[in-house]
């Protein structure tokens, strides 16, 4: 028994003393021989994925990365194999066209330890394969183009007159306190909702979130907490994990089921975002669960970045009287009436146009978290040459806080969007170093749509009340969290409508 112990001891310390062994020559291998060890960044996160992941489980991650920018200049190393960068040319030498390349390298590809974290769930437009990315692309297009938007615009109208009727029956003429970011958020799923699946989530009729949206905040936290999980190699794990908590993710995937059902069940041909797909579906042999995965993607992708610009915005000009003032002046003096206020007329508020920009440099709806791979060989970018499989990424809150290419990156400055791009450079302002919509060949499709969305609801939302910020929410930026995509907080104000 005793002999027994005493092998058992000596194969427990064998196999710790290995696997020290091992993880010891991984980072001595890692911070002098990989081929990143040149690049500067703390000794930490070249050494191990560790550190990042916990950060990026805990949602410090975007505004850690920002600081080492600051302290290490426009590349940093943020784990063993993988780079940051500020460099505004990062942009297209990272997610543009790769020219020249062979179709099937046309781009650099996402890393699926980022974005395919559930292994079971099938591809949707954000995460397919190149081939199969174009043809959803193709597929949507149309839905997104400027002629079916005109289409779109009555339907869109209907909930933004809502949302404005329901803010003047809850306002209590100035005295109630009011969740401006979700009453933002419930109009943009009801917009979306409708949009997709041709029937919204009734959120504004019922002044609640819908059971389906909250599980997708949860799974913003979760999802983070499964990326870092992937990121240190414990990917297997995850799945284990998913299948654990699968009656939530059964529920959630059943009642996007049901609302495609219903949508496929529409005889009429509707000029939305989804009609394309579902012309497309028989000639494509396009799966029912990859037309589910893009409609959940539509909505999540659709609703949170407008609403998060909308509440940004709003939260900017309530810290900032000057600034709300000139809008202020800007808005009422532009239209006679509310009916006046359209996706057309919109477009010639150019201060507005300068705020929402400066909004989504300053509290940029996806904060980081879309990585590339580079490809074997190796790539030049930003003028570095990178060593295929790094994981490289701009990170849009490191970028859009950057000195090298903003002045006074953290100042809330509309003004710096008025200028053209030569004379903003001159005042140390990069304007092409704002790519909230990201560029290349997986840039946001749903661009045109979210400025018309905010375009409206801003002008609406100033023409019709005074605004002013409950002081619990002050500093509302700086106490959030972001898991890539932001968990916001509610942001209170009191809303008075203006006497005419
Ligand atoms: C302020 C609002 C918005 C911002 C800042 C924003 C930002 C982005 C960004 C950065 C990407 C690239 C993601 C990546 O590289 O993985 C993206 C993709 C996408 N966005 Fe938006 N978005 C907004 C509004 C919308 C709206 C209103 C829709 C409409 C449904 C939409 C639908 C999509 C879709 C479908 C994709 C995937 C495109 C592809 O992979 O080809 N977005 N968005």
């Amino acid at each position: 028994m005793g002999v027994g112990t005493s092998t058992l001891t000596k194969y427990v310390v064998l196999v710790v003393g290995l696997i020290i062994a091992y993880k010891a020559s991984t980072v001595i291998y890692n911070l002098f021989f990989h081929p990143l060890h040149k690049f500067p960044g703390p000794k930490l996160y070249g050494a191990s994925t560790l550190p990042w992941a916990i950060r990026h489980a805990t949602g410090s991650q975007a505004f850690y990365t920002q600081k080492l920018h600051d302290r290490y200049g426009p590349v940093v190393r943020i784990g063993p194999g993988h780079l940051s960068f500020t460099d505004p040319r990062a942009w297209k030498d990272i997610y543009g066209h790769r020219v020249g390349a062979e179709s099937s390298a046309a781009e650099m590809s996402k890393a699926p330890t980022f974005n395919r974290v559930v292994r079971h769930i099938p591809p949707s437009i954000i995460n397919a394969d190149r081939e199969e990315h174009s043809r959803f692309r193709r597929a949507l297009s149309h839905g997104f183009s400027d002629s079916a938007m005109r289409q779109q615009e009555p339907m869109i109208a209907q909930y933004i007159d809502l949302l404005l009727k329901r803010l003047h029956e809850e306002c209590g003429e100035g005295k109630t306190k009011l969740n401006v970011e979700a009453w933002y958020n419930w109009t943009t799923f009801d917009i979306v909702g409708n949009l997709v699946f041709g029937q919204s989530f009734h959120c504004l009729e019922n002044v609640n979130y819908h059971p389906w949206i909250e599980f997708i905040f949860r799974s913003v936290r979760f999802g983070a907490v499964m990326v870092a999980m992937t990121y240190v190699g414990l990917g297997d794990l995850v799945q284990i994990l998913v299948k654990l908590g699968r009656n939530a993710v059964l529920r959630v995937r059943k009642y996007t089921d049901d609302m495609v059902r219903a949508r496929l069940a529409m005889e009429k041909e509707r000029d939305d975002l989804f009609e394309g797909l579902v012309k497309r579906r028989e000639e494509w042999n396009l799966s029912f669960e990859k037309l589910s995965s893009t409609a959940f993607i539509l909505v999540l992708a659709g609703s949170e970045t407008t609403a998060t610009t909308l509440s940004g915005a709003t939260y900017l000009l309530l810290t900032h009287p000057e600034i709300m003032e000139r809008l202020k002046q800007e808005v009422r003096s532009a239209f006679s009436s509310v009916d006046d206020i359209n996706i057309n007329s919109v477009n010639k508020l150019s201060y507005m146009l300068a705020i929402l920009n400066e909004a989504l440099r300053l509290y940029p709806p996806v904060t980081s978290g879309l990585v590339r791979v580079v490809p074997p060989g190796g790539e030049q970018i930003a003028g570095h040459f990178v060593a295929g499989g790094t994981f490289v990424e701009v990170q849009h809150w490191s970028m859009n806080h950057s000195k090298d290419n903003w002045k006074d990156p953290w100042t809330f400055n509309p003004e710096r969007f008025l200028t053209t791009p030569e004379e903003a450079a001159k005042a140390g302002n990069k304007l092409d170093a704002l790519q909230a919509f990201n560029v290349g060949p997986r840039n946001c499709i749903g661009r045109n749509l979210a400025y018309a969305e905010m375009r409206m609801i801003l002008a609406r939302i100033v023409y019709d009340f005074d605004l002013k910020l409950s002081d619990e929410s002050q500093k509302w930026i700086e106490r959030q969290r972001s898991f890539a995509l932001w968990d916001r907080i509610p942001l209170y104000a009191y809303l008075t409508p203006v006497k005419r």
